[in-house]
């Protein structure tokens, strides 16, 4: 009992040295991502306090990626012309050790994009978040989806991807997060859940999206402690939604919100909200 008081004390220690260190430092956090998520991504950064920069042409990745803190990379409206951007900057990431963030949006939906994102987890992502569904996918190694499965939204609870969460952390070398009611983490051993967050939040899109930035940003502040870093922006925006529920009347003023809540949070009311804990 006393053991499990301190875990939660220290998480929640954490969790604030994280949001503290992201709005003193600003991290440039270069985002390739769907036409969907790009306003709710950025806006999402910006009232964390980092610095979002949509750059997306193959033609700039060379100059621009080697100066940014983190990288997201999401294929949520994947293309033939935007993929090689994507391949691009991953590399030039992992040859230049900087932390790199994974969201294989709808991996089932094709083989093209299945093969897309296998191809992009060899470049090393620090962390690969999804929801269950986009999880179980990708751990597995081919293309079996089922029209249940294909789409944006998942299909299956947090909670029945947890093997799959730790067999392609093992597998990728990467930090796997899973969001659902519990957000899981793990680093292929260790498996950490947040319970923050509203299930409203699933009617907002691209909140999925927005919290993978979210923890792009948290890495570029502390990259050596990416699973820390993961769990901390999940139960961040997990809280910056439940405090925006407060507020709301459904998903539209959800979304403005949880955008204020996150702006205005502070160490209290944050530490009070805080619900990490240790799963195995
Ligand atoms: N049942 C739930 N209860 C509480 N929070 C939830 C619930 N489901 C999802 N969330 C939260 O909503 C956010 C988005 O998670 P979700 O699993 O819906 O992502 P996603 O399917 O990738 O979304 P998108 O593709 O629209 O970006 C996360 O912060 C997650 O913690
Ligand atoms: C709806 C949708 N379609 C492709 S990406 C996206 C945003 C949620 O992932
Ligand atoms: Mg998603």
């Amino acid at each position: 009992m006393e053991e499990k008081k301190k875990e939660e004390l220290e998480w929640r220690r954490k969790t604030w040295k994280l949001v503290s260190k992201v709005r003193l430092e600003s991290p440039l956090i270069q985002c390739i991502t769907n036409f969907v998520s790009m306003d709710l991504m950025a806006n999402t950064l910006l009232s964390a306090g980092a610095s979002p920069a949509m750059v997306h042409s193959l033609e700039e990745i060379h100059e621009f990626t080697p100066r940014v803190s983190a990288l997201c990379l999401n294929v949520g409206t994947l293309s033939s012309s935007s993929l090689p951007a994507m391949i691009a900057a991953a590399k030039l990431c992992s040859q230049l050790d900087i932390p790199w963030v994974l969201d294989p949006v709808a991996v089932s939906a094709s083989s093209f994009r299945f093969d897309a994102c296998v191809q992009l987890v060899q470049f090393k992502p620090t962390v690969i978040r999804g929801n269950a569904s986009e999880i179980i996918s990708l751990s597995s190694c081919s293309l079996q989806s089922s029209a249940a499965s294909m789409g944006v939204d998942s299909t299956h609870g947090s909670m029945d991807a947890v093997e799959a969460a730790k067999l392609l952390a093992q597998t990728s070398g990467a930090i796997v997060a899973v969001s659902g009611a519990t957000d899981i983490v793990t680093d292929g051993n260790q498996v950490v859940g947040a319970h923050n967050g509203v299930p409203l939040m699933q009617k907002i899109t691209a909140t999925g999206c927005a919290v993978t930035a979210l923890i792009a940003a948290f890495v570029a502040v502390d990259k050596s402690h990416a699973l820390d870093a993961a769990v901390s922006a999940l139960a961040v925006f997990g809280v910056a939604g439940e405090l925006g529920m407060k507020m709301a009347k459904g998903p539209a003023s959800l979304r403005m919100h949880l955008i204020d809540s996150l702006y205005g949070l502070d160490e209290a009311t944050l530490q009070s909200h805080v619900n990490i804990t240790s799963l195995c």
